[in-house]
């Protein structure tokens, strides 16, 4: 079978995953095995014979806005994935232009052209991504056919409580039975609910970066539920392609501002993530920042240590919980995130840092927030709901510089 890199590349270069399998189930390689059991504990309907004779078979699966930020960037994406053709692509006031005259670094990519939502066909379609503004979404969603599986990166689906959606976007929920249905998700918390869903919600970008750190170490018990204190920095491309005064070079060059300071939308979303993960209420302080990046996002979080626990501890723990995982990676001790390390690509790194208060720690994690906190982690999704492994088409290597 060769060695370590060149099975890794059979896997993932030809999509060959029964082979794959074979040989990973009798060697000792347990990092590999690991990634591969996802393809192995695939839905019932995808596994076996049938799921080895589609190997090479692609999925139809259609963008919907795909003229904004994310839907480019799952374009981007879907370019190298060997198990999915795009067959159809929305959009509302560019609906009847070509790609490449909306995006022209997706020229020649035999993309349909963008076509309005209402006359989209989705006969021809296995699943879709909904790359959409929130409100809009759930009106469009609702109409959708119930054999589409859905990756929604909006935050329609995202709250439980539908009072709270209402309360923080204040308007009213107009699709809750699908609600019911949803799962949220965030891939390496809740990877067995993401496998048999048909309707995920995309977790934030925010909440992203600041529950994959956290929810390990508030289930261990590492940590105090109380003072959590996140301060968080996006790249200017987290307020979507159709913001207008805030995407202009003069107003983000040169400076940074908070903004939603004491009332940010995620709030609600970050809390209900860590409560249940503490199974009782939890409250933080956010604050979000603008930064003069394209894309990229920080959260540096302040937390209180449980009594008697120590950075080590947390540390030790972060690095057991995500030792197995592809794309959430702790660095060696004293090393700092970059947001410039994670550009372009689907990782996530973090590291944890004693502070010099003691009983205290500052954790810092960081991710692009176009593809971990938005395309990437619905790509890593939608692999999991169609049974295939779950990094095809995300393993490209951050852009440096
Ligand atoms: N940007 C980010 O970092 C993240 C974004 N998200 C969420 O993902 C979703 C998409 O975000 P993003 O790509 O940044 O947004 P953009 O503003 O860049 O794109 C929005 C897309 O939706 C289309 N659209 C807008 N209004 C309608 C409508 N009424 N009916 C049908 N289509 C419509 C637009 O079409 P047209 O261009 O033709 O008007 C465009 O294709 C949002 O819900 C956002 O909150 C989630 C995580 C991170
Ligand atoms: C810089 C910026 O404006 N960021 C957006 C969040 C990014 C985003 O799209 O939020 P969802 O994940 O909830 O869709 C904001 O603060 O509202």
């Amino acid at each position: 079978m060769g060695s370590l890199s060149s099975l890794n590349s059979i896997c993932i270069d030809r999509g060959c995953f029964a082979k794959c399998q074979d040989s990973i189930k009798n060697s000792k390689v347990k990092k590999l095995c690991t990634r591969a059991s996802v393809a192995m504990s695939a839905p019932q309907s995808l596994r076996s014979e049938e799921f080895k004779a589609q190997k090479f078979e692609k999925f139809r699966v259609g963008v919907l806005g795909a003229s904004g930020y994310t839907g480019s960037e799952i374009i981007r994406l879907l370019a190298a994935h060997p198990n999915f053709q795009i067959t159809l692509m929305t959009a509302d006031r560019k609906a009847g232009q070509s790609i490449e005259s909306v995006f022209p670094h997706l020229v020649k990519r035999g993309l349909p052209d963008l076509i309005a939502i209402k006359d989209a066909d989705f006969s021809n379609v296995d699943a879709v991504f909904c790359c959409l503004p929130h409100g809009t979404t759930q009106e469009i969603i609702k109409g959708l056919p119930s054999s589409l599986k859905i990756v929604d990166l909006s935050v329609d689906f995202r709250l439980r409580d539908v009072g709270e959606y209402e309360e923080w976007y204040g308007q009213p929920h107009r699709a809750q039975e699908l609600q019911k249905e949803t799962v949220y998700g965030l891939t390496e918390i809740s990877r067995p609910e993401i496998q048999s869903a048909r309707l995920i919600a995309n977790p934030g970008c925010y909440p992203t970066s600041i529950q994959l750190p956290l929810i390990p170490l508030i289930k261990a018990n590492l940590i105090e539920v109380k003072n959590i204190i996140i301060d968080s920095k996006s790249g200017v491309s987290g307020a979507g392609r159709g913001a207008k005064e805030a995407n202009l070079y003069t107003e983000i060059a040169e400076g940074i501002h908070s903004y939603g300071v004491t009332r940010h939308r995620h709030v609600p979303e970050i809390e209900q993530g860590l409560s249940d993960a503490a199974k009782s209420k939890v409250t933080v302080s956010f604050t979000p920042h603008l930064m003069p990046m394209s894309r990229g996002m920080q959260s540096t979080i302040y937390v209180e240590m449980a009594p008697g626990a120590s950075t080590e501890d947390l540390y030790e723990h972060l690095r057991s919980f995500y030792e197995e995982e592809e794309f959430v990676i702790l660095l060696k001790k004293n090393e700092i995130p970059h947001t410039r390390h994670v550009r372009g690509s689907n990782y996530c790194l973090m590291n944890v840092f004693p502070d010099r208060i003691p009983g205290r720690a500052i954790i810092i994690s960081v991710i692009d927030n176009l593809v971990k906190g938005a395309s990437g982690q619905a790509l890593q999704n939608l692999n999991l709901m169609m049974g295939i492994p779950e990094n095809t088409g995300l393993l490209s290597v951050p852009l440096f510089p």
